[in-house]
């Protein structure tokens, strides 16, 4: 594992039941780049984002075999703190879900969790991370009223907001566009690309555009498998597999 990774798995199996969903994964996250999951519906791209900060342990019928390190710590060993784990890693889902509380409070709510109370601490981490979220200018003025009242594009953002209050390293997104309109999802997408500056970005998304407009690297999954992992210009312009040639190229998906 280089100095520039932030995860890397080994050989990562992931079962559900009899189902063999993620086969031999072997690939490495760089620091403080985007990198972006493609494939068509089923290929295990949620599944395998989902590994990096333990979800599936939600799931009772999964099994996992292979390495799977965040910072050169097992993630997979039994000791592993997961609490701790997701807020080094943490996640923003397809649907904004924000709290039905205020703004001020959805993104207060991460730091209070880990025991900050002062409320010139929680002043500071909201505004720092509302603003990363590239959502101040549009809330500052109503801080106490409710999440619910935001527009998608707005919630999305609070989300992102939320997850950056409690100074993730990486933050994983799965399809963080699917229920938005183009402009929201531009905005989103120019938030992506600053927030590399100061996080490890990983994507899931059915958008091809998207991927070669946000990321640095881009994986390509098939079946289970990841067919290749490369950066993103390589994978758009010149991929090395045909399957990966056909995939962008709309021949299948
Ligand atoms: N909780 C689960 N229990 C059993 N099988 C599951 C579960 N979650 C996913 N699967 C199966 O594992 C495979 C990979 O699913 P996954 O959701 O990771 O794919 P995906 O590439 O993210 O798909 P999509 O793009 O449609 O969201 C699929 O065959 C799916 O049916």
């Amino acid at each position: 594992m280089s100095d520039s990774t932030v995860i890397a798995t080994k050989n990562l199996n992931l079962w559900y039941n009899e189902k063999h969903a993620l086969q031999d994964i072997t690939m490495d996250i760089e620091k403080k780049k985007t990198t972006a999951l493609i494939g068509p519906s089923g290929c295990g791209k949620s599944t395998l984002l989902r590994c990096f900060n333990r979800m599936n342990d939600l799931i009772s019928h999964v099994k996992i075999t292979g390495q799977l390190l965040l910072d050169e710590e097992d993630m997979l060993c039994n000791g592993m703190d997961v609490v701790a784990l997701r807020k080094r890693v943490g996640m923003v889902f397809q649907r904004p879900n924000p709290f039905p509380k205020s703004i001020y409070e959805n993104v207060a709510y991460g730091p209070r969790v880990h025991g900050i109370n002062d409320r010139k601490e929680l002043d500071t981490i909201v505004e720092k991370s509302l603003r990363h979220a590239a959502l101040w200018d549009e809330v500052r003025d109503r801080l106490n009223d409710s999440a619910l009242g935001l527009s998608g594009g707005q919630q999305q953002r609070l989300c992102i907001a939320r997850t950056l209050a409690v100074e993730p390293e990486v933050i994983l997104m799965d399809e963080p566009c699917s229920a938005l309109d183009p402009i929201a999802t531009a905005k989103i997408e120019n938030l992506i690309e600053m927030l590399k500056e100061y996080y490890t970005v990983i994507i899931v998304t059915h958008n091809m555009q998207q991927a070669a407009r946000v990321s640095d690297y881009t994986g390509f999954m098939y079946l289970g498998k990841l067919i290749e992992f490369d950066k993103t210009t390589t994978i758009f312009e010149h991929p090395n597999e045909d399957l990966t040639e056909n995939y962008i190229t709309g021949r299948f998906g």
